[in-house]
């Protein structure tokens, strides 16, 4: 049976109503793909808790968490992975990739120029409605 993952994703929006895009490196499964940061929810955590404390680790930065997003559930090859995504606001720091490739900040519109991860494509359709 496939391994079964609950993630929690991001949507970080600035003052320039651009969002934060982060490429997985090329050592982390679906290698050089474009997500929105976070992570697993771990046992006893609520979504909110795990996005906070996620994007604390891979971003160095305090958020809030605002609405659900999307909340869709993909299969890979290897892996079934159920994404929820949040809007989110930066409360403090500036994020730093110390887990990702590269941390872009890119507009609604110019959100298709890069490949993003399959679970994450209903999400991004949606930020671009
Ligand atoms: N954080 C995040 N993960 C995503 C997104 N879309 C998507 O398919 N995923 C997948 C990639 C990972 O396999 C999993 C998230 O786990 P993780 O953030 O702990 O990633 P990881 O590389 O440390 O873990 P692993 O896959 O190596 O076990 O969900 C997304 O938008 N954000």
């Amino acid at each position: 049976m496939k391994k079964f993952v609950h993630v929690v994703g991001a949507i970080i929006e600035n003052d320039a109503q651009q969002i934060l895009c982060a490429q997985r490196s090329k050592t982390m499964t679906l290698p050089n793909l474009w997500e929105f940061p976070g992570g697993k929810i771990e046992k006893g955590e609520t979504a909110e808790q795990a996005l906070t404390r996620e994007i604390a680790e891979e971003l160095q930065c305090q958020i809030i968490v605002g609405q659900k997003v999307e909340d869709t559930t993909y299969e890979y090859e290897t892996f079934i992975v159920r994404l929820e995504t949040y809007k989110a606001s930066i409360v403090q720091g500036v994020p730093v990739a110390t887990e990702h490739a590269e941390l872009r900040w890119l507009a609604r519109h110019e959100l298709q120029q890069i490949e993003w991860a399959a679970a994450d494509i209903p999400a991004v359709r949606k930020l671009q409605r």
